[in-house]
């Protein structure tokens, strides 16, 4: 039977502590993590805010990674985040395991063992799957899975290791289990959102099939496990290699702006849509954003005057689709075409806005903007620069949306280009904590998107 080996929260790292202590090895580590969010503020601590014991020699924990609060316009930045780890704990560690490897503890009760990020570990993995296919409560954790149906074990996992904001693992190209890793209270959006969706019918979203959560120190999904799609390729690859090649790209644009529509349509039949967008409220909370991005990114602060017109001619402009539930954070690389169909994933939304905020009803033509976006993107990874490709793609994409939504995202101009800028604002924040070498792609459309009636 799991047990919680550590019941107590306890503050991990501090000054008065020595290096080599759980704390510090992982106050060290977790800033260089992928996923880490707070890459831009300084760990001023950790906390460990549960430790429970999986399975021997695999710990999952819950840590509090706290930042000094820095200065911004309407406030404080958030004091910090909460991270899921796996970690496992050995004497001595295998040398396929060397990039997963964390540090040696050297105090407390794992004094003496090699820990490690145990997702790297097939071992682990596999037992992972193995709680899933049981289902059942480990200490805080529960584990689930879909009564009507059948999990296979003994599936040959392997790490996914794209640049992800999350961690996935693939069992034997059947399923791909996603462990969040910056977690927040609540259910997390990516496994309500294509359960609900699956509810409809709509099977351009693979439906959760098992899960887990913990009930403290607050209720919060921490892992979803759903179909994998083995022949799929993502929408970003498919874009590049088309661009590599000369290829035309609008056929696919279309399609898929059409799979989005419909994709909106279940959304909007799935989750009651709220009424009428409130154009005045979305340019407030718009140039908020600017306001919190030109702080951290001053690269921006020339253009914020043309930005804000951007976002003030939302006022000027009829009300637009009704807000409801949407995908978020979409991109090419969120969606995947298998055959000739196209399917969407990760609708966790943007993760670094809070989850109630990405939870709440929304414009979807924040999505179109989206991928608009994307396309620019694209098209900005060739040299020299090919504008028309992208020019090509968004109309086609509009023009798919538009045959199957009943209303046309081009004849919302305002409403388009306020969401585009807010999206491209959002994009230099990302790229800045994530990518500098990437500043210049969204740098160029925010210069673009500034000449307000360009
Ligand atoms: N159901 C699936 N089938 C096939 N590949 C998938 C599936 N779900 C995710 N992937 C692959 O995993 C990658 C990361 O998934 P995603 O949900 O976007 O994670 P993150 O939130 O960490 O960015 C995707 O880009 C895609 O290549
Ligand atoms: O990790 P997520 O997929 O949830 O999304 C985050 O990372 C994306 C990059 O991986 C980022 O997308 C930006 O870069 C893409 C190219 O790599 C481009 O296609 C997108 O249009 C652009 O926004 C996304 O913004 C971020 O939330």
């Amino acid at each position: 039977m799991p047990k919680t080996i550590t019941p107590r929260p306890r503050t991990a790292a501090g000054a008065d502590r020595p290096p080599a202590s759980l704390g510090g090895l992982l106050r060290d580590w977790l800033p260089r993590q992928r996923w880490f969010a707070g890459k831009d503020r300084p760990v001023t601590d950790l906390t460990v805010l549960s430790v429970t014991e999986l399975f021997p020699g695999c710990l999952h924990l819950l840590v509090h990674a706290s930042h000094a609060p820095v200065p911004a316009p309407g406030g404080t930045a958030p004091p910090g985040d909460c991270y899921q780890l796996l970690l496992g704990v050995r004497e001595h560690l295998a040398p396929r395991l060397e990039r997963a490897f964390i540090g040696r503890v050297e105090e407390g009760p794992l004094a003496g063992l090699a820990v490690y990020d145990a997702l790297h570990d097939p071992r682990c993995a596999h037992l992972l799957l193995e709680r899933l296919r049981q289902s059942g409560p480990a200490g805080p954790l529960r584990f689930e899975a879909d009564p009507a149906l059948h999990l296979p074990g003994g599936l040959p996992p392997r790490l996914l290791d794209a640049e992800q904001s999350n961690s996935s693992i693939v069992y034997g190209d059947a399923y791909i289990l996603k462990v969040f890793r910056r977690v927040q209270p609540g259910v997390n959006p990516d496994l309500e959102v294509p359960g609900a969706l699956a509810a409809q019918g709509c099977d351009r979203v693979p439906a959760p099939v098992a899960w887990f959560s913990t009930n403290a120190p607050r209720p919060a999904t921490l892992g979803v496990l759903q179909p994998f799609l083995p022949d799929a390729t993502d929408g970003w690859t498919l874009a590049l290699r088309a661009l590599a090649a000369g290829d035309d790209f609008t056929a696919e644009a279309r399609e898929l702006g059409r799979a989005m529509a419909e994709v909106h349509l279940a959304l909007a039949q799935a989750f009651p849509p709220a009424g009428p967008g409130e154009n005045e409220l979305m340019a407030q909370a718009m140039c908020a954003r600017l306001e919190a991005a030109t702080h951290a990114v001053p690269a921006l602060r020339p253009f914020v005057p043309g930005l804000r017109a951007a976002f003030g001619a939302l006022a000027t402009c009829d009300t637009g689709p009704p807000a409801q539930r949407i995908h978020g954070d979409l991109h090419l690389g969120q969606v995947l075409r298998a055959g000739r169909d196209w399917f969407v994933i990760d609708f966790e939304g943007e993760p670094s806005r809070p989850l109630t905020e990405r939870r709440a009803p929304q414009s979807p033509v924040r999505d179109v903007a989206g991928m608009l976006r994307s396309f620019d993107y694209a098209a900005r990874q060739r040299r020299p620069w090919r504008p028309e490709w992208a020019r090509r793609c968004r109309e086609a994409f509009c023009a798919g949306y538009a045959a199957h939504a009943g209303w046309d995202p081009r004849k919302k101009h305002a409403l388009l280009r306020a969401h585009e800028t807010d999206r491209a604002v959002y994009e230099v924040l990302y790229e800045a904590r994530h990518r500098p070498d990437w500043l210049p792609v969204p740098m160029a459309a925010i210069k673009r998107l500034a000449v307000w009636g360009d």
